[in-house]
């Protein structure tokens, strides 16, 4: 621990001359200066005791001791007014040290790879580093109090040894026995946080679905409630068991720890007994020894205990840092090869992917896909076939295992990603609901360039959003975040109305759409497989992942994906003549429920 924290403090003092430099100067200025403040006054106590305790009469002890007294006087009012000081910087610096920290992580994982979202080990880093920010926030004021208790501790380290040198290393004894029981117990404390932590964040989930709007009505007419409630219960006594545990632990180590305090501090006033007896040392002196050995060992237990927190924190401020040297080894590449200005063709050759962490199937298995521009492309096939894993690459969201992406003569692996993502919209089937307003849930598909009315109203037009926009009590500027004051909710369907609008107003070369319109009314749908078809027209590049094989008749390409293998490909007339084909058997079956004979509706 030792060693590890003068890297820990020095990285939030680094943290804190970022956050507010001015104020860093202020509280260790002022922790200095309080610092020699008090060494000056025990001196000066020491000053008073040798002139009342010295030979002459009372008045004239007295008199002579005015002036140290003075000094005791003066000496405490710069010591108070300094820690004020310290008391206001160390104020204004916390806040900002918390968001200079919490900006630092967010902004890195906002940037890795999303197979880094995906991980496990990653995001169990990621629970616990959260605690970094909030701990470098705090470790501001651990810091200033252990380099307050550490001068001061010097101070009295100091008179006790000009006093007797044999003083210093019982002191020192004194306290070992609670250094060592509170750095053990932070220490269990930590590693039982981190072997919990995920059980924590589960009990907290439970917890957390029983308040969820999203999941209130479910709740409720399945009576979820105490069934969510029962296990919320179970994994919050088993955390309750691990605090018992702990708790036990503590109370041992602490009692160890008294006992051994015991025998040091009587040690210490034997010892200084002894030399009172012998004459090694006069009154006036024990007198002073007495009370730098009460100032010491209050600050060495001050300097211990707020080491200690220092310690503790220092363990989540750690946690951050490994976050963010774990987030910058897996950050998107800021570089690499342009992409050609109009891309012909965008070719999967012989494309395998395998979803880390997962040892069965790949989703994706030597696929080969050609996606000339200004054409749509259809994926069909049945659930879990690798549709839209086969859309996440082709966006730049992982690389393929083995096989390439070529967008013309470039490999996607090696392209400039964010010039991809620049080339791609998405409306994916999992599309988020931003917590905003409409105008932002759509003008975010451009998050850089200026808000401009006539393409908002443009976007919404094509994807029928209009009407939703209009309906809105205060049109572009409602919040749709119901539970927020002003908050309004809309359906499934105007939801998806607004992902399509979104994707559009983004206006990027390839539009690839997910399931766009599981959630929309016949009329709905069949306007957006209009407009479909007109952005390809415009020569747009469309993806369209569909089960709904109807709409996919006007596909230029479609391709049957199953188990992550492209098994079937041609144009919809093309896939449907095989009498065997899996294509055509879908497409009837499908068809089937909607064949309408007279007489149905009588009988
Ligand atoms: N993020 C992920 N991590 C691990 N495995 C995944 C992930 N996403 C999908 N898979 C797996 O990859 C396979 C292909 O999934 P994918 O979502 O591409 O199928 P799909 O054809 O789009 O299915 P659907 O029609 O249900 O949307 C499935 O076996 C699925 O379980």
């Amino acid at each position: 621990m030792i060693a590890r924290m003068p890297h820990l403090i020095a990285s939030t003092v680094r943290l804190a001359h970022r956050a507010d430099p001015r104020a860093l100067r202020q509280v260790a200025g002022a922790e200095f200066g309080g610092g020699v403040a008090q060494a000056v006054g025990l001196i000066a106590v020491n000053a008073v005791l040798v002139r009342i305790l010295g030979p002459g009469e009372t008045g004239d002890r007295i008199t002579a001791a005015v002036p140290a007294l003075i000094a005791v006087a003066v000496t405490a009012l710069i010591g108070a007014l300094l820690r004020s000081a310290s008391t206001a910087g160390t104020g204004r610096l916390e806040p900002k040290v918390f968001r200079v920290a919490t900006e630092e992580y967010l902004e890195r994982v906002a940037r890795v790879e999303l197979e880094a979202v995906e991980d496990e080990e990653f995001h169990k880093l990621l629970d616990s580093a959260q605690w970094g920010a909030e701990s470098a926030r705090r470790m501001i004021k651990f810091c200033t109090s252990v380099v307050a208790a550490a001068i001061s501790l010097i101070a009295a380290a100091g008179v006790l040894t000009v006093l007797h040198p044999a003083l210093l290393p019982l002191l020192a004894l004194m306290t070992l026995p609670s250094a060592w029981s509170s750095l053990t117990i932070a220490r269990r404390r930590y590693v039982s946080f981190h072997t919990w932590v995920q059980h924590a964040r589960a009990g907290q989930l439970l917890g957390r679905l029983l308040i969820d709007a999203q999941a209130a009505p479910e709740v409720r007419v399945h009576n979820i409630g105490p069934f969510l409630l029962r296990h919320f219960r179970t994994m919050a006594e088993t955390g309750e068991k691990e605090q018992t545990r702990l708790a036990g632990l503590a109370a041992r180590t602490g009692l160890i720890a008294s006992g051994w305090t015991g025998l040091t501090t009587a040690a210490t006033y034997a010892t200084l007994g002894l030399l009172l007896w012998t004459g090694a040392m006069d009154l006036a002196v024990a007198g002073t020894a007495v009370i730098a050995i009460r100032t010491g060992s209050a600050n060495l237990d001050a300097l211990v205990i707020q080491l200690n927190y220092l310690y503790e924190e220092s363990l989540f401020v750690a946690d951050m840092e490994r976050l963010c040297e774990e987030a910058d080894r897996r950050l998107i590449p800021g570089t690499g090869l342009p992409l050609p200005a109009e891309v012909k063709t965008i070719r999967f050759e012989n494309v395998s992917f395998t979803y880390p962490g997962v040892s069965e199937r790949p989703a994706l298995d030597g696929v080969d896909v050609t996606i000339p521009a200004g054409r749509i492309i259809a994926l069909v096939g049945n659930n879990g076939s690798g549709k839209s894993t086969l859309a996440k690459l082709l966006c730049g969201l992982y690389a393929p295992d083995t096989g390439r992406i070529m967008w013309d003569g470039v490999d996607a692996a090696e392209a400039d990603r964010a010039e991809l993502f620049d080339r791609v919209a998405v409306v994916a089937q999992d599309f988020y609901r931003w917590p905003f307003t409409a105008r932002v849930n759509v003008a975010i598909g451009r998050p850089d360039a200026p808000s401009d009315e006539h393409l908002l109203d443009a976007a919404a037009e094509y994807a029928g959003a209009g009407g939703t926009i209009g309906s809105l009590p205060r049109g572009w500027d409602t919040l749709l975040a119901r539970g927020y004051k002003g908050g309004h909710q809309i359906s499934g369907g105007q939801w998806q109305r607004l992902g399509i609008a979104r994707a559009r107003h983004r206006d990027a070369r390839v539009l690839v759409v997910d399931e766009p319109t599981s959630a929309l009314d016949a009329e709905a749908e069949q306007r957006v497989f209009d407009q479909i078809r007109a952005l390809a027209a415009e020569g747009q590049t469309v993806i369209l992942i569909t089960h709904r094989l109807h709409s996919v008749r006007h596909a230029d390409e479609i391709y049957v994906l199953e188990q992550g293998r492209v098994t079937e490909h041609g144009s919809f007339d093309e896939l449907m003549r095989p009498r065997d084909g899996a294509f055509r058997r879908m497409y009837l079956v499908q068809s089937s429920q909607y064949a309408y004979e007279e007489g149905e509706a009588r009988s």
